[in-house]
């Protein structure tokens, strides 16, 4: 059976809610909030296929709900549909220019949104598709290198909007030229692969993700995240990759497959872009495999060089 699309409707008319509800409740799995920033609220917990989103609110109005759920990677792929009293072409052009898929206009025909919906839904089907399968990398079967670009870019300005900080974790197999030297090309490919699978499901927040980077490097994004915490989630992803227990009788460092980590924190950086925050996870990384390998290491604060774990 084809599961129900899941469609969030914000409007502070408690009436036009109980309408939506009643045209849309027997197609679809229909859920109410009466505000934008409960809507925000809402879509970083659960997952929805499409937004009716009111204009005029008190408190944030569906404009900036709509900026702002098109900032997060949680949200930016959810087509919205905006419902307004307002109906002059202004109004229409500016909601359609800021990224809503569709405009209707109150009062509305409730067989025309019924219809409206499933288009837009048919749409997306289609859309994530193409997006799915231009956003994964091919062997590790994580997402890519164009997928953290665009997600990484989008994180940043987040981050920087709301004041919030957010931390990337640079990521390197230890010694794995030796280990392809050992075992072969096509085994290095399934090691890679384990490694990539295996880093991809420490992440247990929704907006948490790891990309395959390159070659054997990956970056993990941790938006919304401290210094404490990108630190307790590179030791999980170091004993994740430990645990995996892969035999690597040619490493200089440990006698299975290990991963060194740089971690960069928005926080005690002095990065102007987020590809300079990259870089400075790359120096962390750097001195992580100075250290000997299968270790984590802070970007360096100027001169300061700070050593967090090293096994
Ligand atoms: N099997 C396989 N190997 C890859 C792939 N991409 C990159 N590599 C290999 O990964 C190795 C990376 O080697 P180096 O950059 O020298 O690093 P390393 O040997 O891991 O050494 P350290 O990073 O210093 O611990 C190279 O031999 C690449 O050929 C891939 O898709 N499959």
């Amino acid at each position: 059976m084809i599961n129900k699309a899941k469609i969030l409707i914000v409007d502070d008319d408690a009436l036009n809610r109980i309408i939506l509800e009643r045209t849309l409740s027997d197609e679809h799995e229909v859920y109410l909030v009466a505000s934008g920033e409960e809507a925000l609220t809402f879509v970083k917990h659960t997952q929805v296929d499409l937004i009716i989103l009111d204009i005029m609110m008190p408190g944030m109005n569906g404009y900036d709900v709509l900026v702002e759920l098109k900032e997060s990677s949680l949200s930016h792929a959810i087509p919205i549909i905006f419902i307004s009293a307002n109906s002059s072409h202004e109004d229409e052009a500016k909601g359609l220019e800021l990224g809503a898929m569709d405009y209707i206009v109150k009062p509305f025909c409730a067989s025309i949104v019924k219809v409206r919906v499933r288009n837009q839904l048919l749409i997306k089907q289609k859309n994530d598709l193409l997006e799915m399968l231009a956003s994964i990398d091919g062997l590790t079967e994580i997402p890519n290198r164009r997928y953290l670009d665009e997600n990484l870019e989008r994180e940043w300005r987040r981050s920087k909007r709301n004041n919030s900080s957010m931390c990337v974790l640079l990521i390197d197999i230890d010694h794995f030229k030796r280990y392809n030297d050992c075992y072969g090309h096509r085994a290095g490919d399934d090691c890679l692969k384990a490694v990539a699978q295996t880093l991809a499901a420490q992440c247990e927040r929704g907006s948490d993700f790891v990309a395959r980077y390159g070659g054997e490097e990956f970056v993990a994004v941790l938006p919304e995240t401290n210094q404490q915490g990108a630190i307790a989630f590179a030791n999980k992803l170091r004993e994740a990759i430990n645990d995996l227990n892969i035999e690597h009788n040619a490493s200089l460092n440990a006698s299975h497959i290990t991963i060194s980590i740089g971690i960069a924190s928005s926080e005690s950086s002095q990065a102007y872009t987020e590809k300079a925050l990259l870089e400075e996870a790359d120096s962390g990384l750097y001195n992580a495999k100075k250290s000997g390998r299968n270790a984590i290491e802070l970007a360096p604060i100027g001169t300061c060089e700070r050593l967090v774990c090293q096994h």
